[in-house]
């Protein structure tokens, strides 16, 4: 080991081993638009989230359900339920990709893994826990056992709120204190949510028991807390695909706060991956170098934030100095190294045949 920068990085990247438990089903994402299957991906909160973690070399434990059908090659081996399905959704975006916000996406679970019990968790304590279920698949009691294994927990509303119609699947959100999570909210650090979700709760409200995110598409983020409030900066991005945007931003988001960062350069990092996530189709492919410079800056603010501050395992809100610099930096990193054209192109199945074959879909279940 050379410099004591150095060995002070990789007894960090040792500490950070496992440290982090990530809950929620992979799924399948088909992506229709007028009427046409566009690309067929692997999906799900879980993906994303882990794409990114690996992506900045943070490695955890995930705990997901898949069915015999699930072949996507992932990091983390899922739990296969023999007599299931893979979670699949349609998401329909008949309205165009380019529009800049989601409401143009009509999503549709058309099938249903396991849902995820709290015997399904491992039995070791884990410092951050992340409750990111996008089919139903994390029920109240999986919820209170995270909180009871892990210090820390973040969860996306998106998998405390949705209800699916009984006929075709249709994505519905309600109102979060009309579910069993509402009672859980004082003993949980984050709740994240998108700004179309952020109104089936009352942010005034449940912000005096926990840090709120509401990102808002190519606008940012805000973050919200007791007693404060805090606007981060967005970052300009060619929105190709809206899909992953908020489990990406999640990924940047808690992967800054375990590499130690303050809350608002956490959020400035989900803000990155955010908009990095949009430019591609699927599951995206960051660029090594942008991720090396990113690495290294993240190394650089965390010690130059430990001499202006004590260290210690509170989120710490308040924006750290050189916080717009931060900002500056990723911006310029991004620019050096923008994703080729061709990563940005749909990822078109060879034939309507090959789909179908692959995902059963048929006319009927297009068309509903
Ligand atoms: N068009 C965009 N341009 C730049 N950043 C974006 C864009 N869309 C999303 N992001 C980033 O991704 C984050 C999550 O996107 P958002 O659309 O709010 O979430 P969700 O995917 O859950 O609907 C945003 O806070 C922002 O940082
Ligand atoms: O786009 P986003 O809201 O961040 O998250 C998405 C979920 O809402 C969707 O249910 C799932 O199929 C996607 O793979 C992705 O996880």
């Amino acid at each position: 080991m050379g410099t004591t920068a150095e060995a002070a990085a990789h007894k960090s990247q040792q500490q950070q081993q496992s440290r982090v438990l990530i809950v929620g089903n992979y799924c399948h994402d088909v992506l229709i638009q007028n009427n046409a299957v566009k690309a067929v991906s692997l999906g799900g909160a879980a993906s994303f989230i882990s794409n990114v973690f690996n992506g900045v070399s943070i490695s955890c434990n995930l705990v997901s359900k898949v069915g015999e059908d699930f072949k996507y090659p992932v990091s983390y081996t899922p739990i296969v339920i023999h007599t299931l399905k893979t979670t699949v959704f349609h998401s329909y975006f008949d309205l165009g990709f380019h529009g800049n916000d989601h409401q143009d996406r009509i999503l549709k679970r058309v099938c249903a893994c396991d849902t995820i019990r709290p015997s399904d968790l491992p039995d070791t304590r884990f410092k951050y826990g992340m409750a990111v279920g996008v089919g139903g698949e994390i029920l109240p009691e999986t919820l209170e056992r995270m909180i009871e294994i892990c210090d820390v927990v973040f969860a996306d509303i998106q998998a405390l709120i949705r209800a699916f119609d009984s006929v075709d699947g249709t994505v519905k959100l309600v109102k979060l204190e009309e579910t069993g999570f509402y009672p859980l909210l004082p003993r949980i650090g984050v709740l994240k949510a998108s700004s179309e979700e952020a109104v089936f709760m009352d942010v005034e409200e449940v912000r005096k028991w926990c840090c709120v995110v509401v990102t808002n598409g190519k606008h940012g983020c805000k973050v919200y807390w007791k007693d404060g409030e805090l606007g981060i900066s967005p970052f300009l991005a060619n929105q190709e695909d809206p899909t992953g945007a908020g489990d990406s931003f999640f990924g940047g988001f808690v992967a800054g706060l375990v590499q130690g960062l303050a809350v608002p350069d956490a959020a400035l990092l989900g803000n990155l991956f955010g908009s990095l996530s949009v430019e591609q189709v699927g599951l995206p492919k960051f660029d090594t170098r942008l991720l090396q410079r990113v690495k290294d800056e993240v190394q650089r603010r965390k010690m130059q934030c430990l001499l202006h501050e004590r260290s210690d395992d509170e989120l710490k809100f308040l924006r750290p100095v050189g916080h717009e610099q931060f900002h500056t930096f990723l911006v310029a990193a991004r620019l050096i190294t923008p994703c080729s054209i061709e990563e940005h192109q749909w990822n078109s199945p060879s034939s309507a045949m090959e789909t179908e074959q692959m995902f059963h879909i048929t006319r009927s279940n297009l068309n509903y």
